[in-house]
């Protein structure tokens, strides 16, 4: 068995479950969470995974975003990764901050020592993990959606935009839309890639949209009391590359609504909607 089985409980008539495995790529153990609807007792069905924010594990979403009940409505699976390698050899940042390192792996491949044998959660998430998935559990990989939250928005995006051809739809809660322009990525980018801003602009969504990447249904909601909007987040720049480009973004704005997984709990059953709605359909 390629999946250690952690948890199983049953929620909305499906399974809420967590499995630990090794992981090749970023070469330590690793656990994730899923959700399978009740459908998936009889079929494959399609997921939509949950890339997850800043000193988030995998459980993060699945036990405050509410997004279970309409996971099940919908019958689509949600799979929830977690944000970076971890255990005793992976390194983490040197002066124990929250935003880089464990728990802030930015959904790249580190091309840097130290951080270059472990830090390749792109790899982790497009290949190792939806092979994974395919070949364990009832999903059907061929219908896949990517959403994410703040650093997880970032890594849905950059992700989702460099592989249209494997999801469908992509969504962002308060996404980090321009990492090389704001001080959570310029640190992150810099010790995983290195001080050559060129090579981080395959992992800046904003660059990606500037470089001509293909229309994909994408949706971003954004709350206008969210503290980290000015600095960090800076929705505007991803606004004006579409805008500059023709690329049609939904990008929604939430007066009142801060960071948290409140407002993602507000919203989660709009995304779920959306992307369910996009994969739907023939193989
Ligand atoms: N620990 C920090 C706050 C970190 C934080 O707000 N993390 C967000 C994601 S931020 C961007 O990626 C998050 O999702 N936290 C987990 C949660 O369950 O809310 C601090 O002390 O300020």
């Amino acid at each position: 068995m390629t999946l250690e089985e952690i948890s199983r409980t049953r929620c909305f008539d499906g399974q809420q479950l967590r499995f630990r495995h090794r992981s090749g790529t970023l070469g330590c153990d690793m656990q994730f969470s899923v959700y399978l609807p009740p459908q998936a007792s009889r079929a494959k069905v399609p997921a939509i995974w949950f890339l997850s924010g800043l000193t988030c594990t995998d459980e993060n979403v699945m036990t405050k975003a509410g997004a279970q009940r309409y996971a099940a409505e919908q019958g689509v699976a949600l799979i929830a990764p977690d944000t970076s390698p971890r255990g005793e050899d992976v390194p983490d940042d040197p002066d124990g901050a929250w935003d880089f390192g464990l728990g802030a792996g930015f959904y790249v491949n580190a091309t840097q020592e130290p951080w270059s044998t472990h830090y390749r959660m792109y790899d982790y998430i497009q290949d190792e993990l939806t092979t994974l998935i395919a070949e364990e559990l009832p999903i059907n990989p061929l219908r896949a959606g990517l959403m994410g939250h703040s650093m997880g928005g970032h890594g849905a995006l950059v992700i989702g935009l460099r592989n249209p051809e494997k999801w469908a739809s992509l969504s962002a809660f308060a996404p980090i839309v321009a990492p090389s322009q704001c001080p959570w990525g310029e640190k992150a980018l810099g010790h995983y890639l290195g001080d050559d801003r060129d090579a981080w602009k395959a992992w800046d969504a904003t660059e990606l949209v500037r470089a001509g990447a293909a229309q994909k249904p994408l949706r971003i909601d954004q709350g206008e009391d969210d503290n980290f909007l000015a600095e960090q987040l800076k929705t505007p720049l991803f606004e004006h590359a579409c805008a500059d480009t023709g690329y049609e973004a939904s990008i929604h704005y939430h007066p009142g609504y801060d960071h948290s997984y409140y407002f993602i709990a507000t919203f989660i059953g709009e995304h779920i909607a959306f992307h369910a709605a996009h994969l739907r359909g023939s193989d």
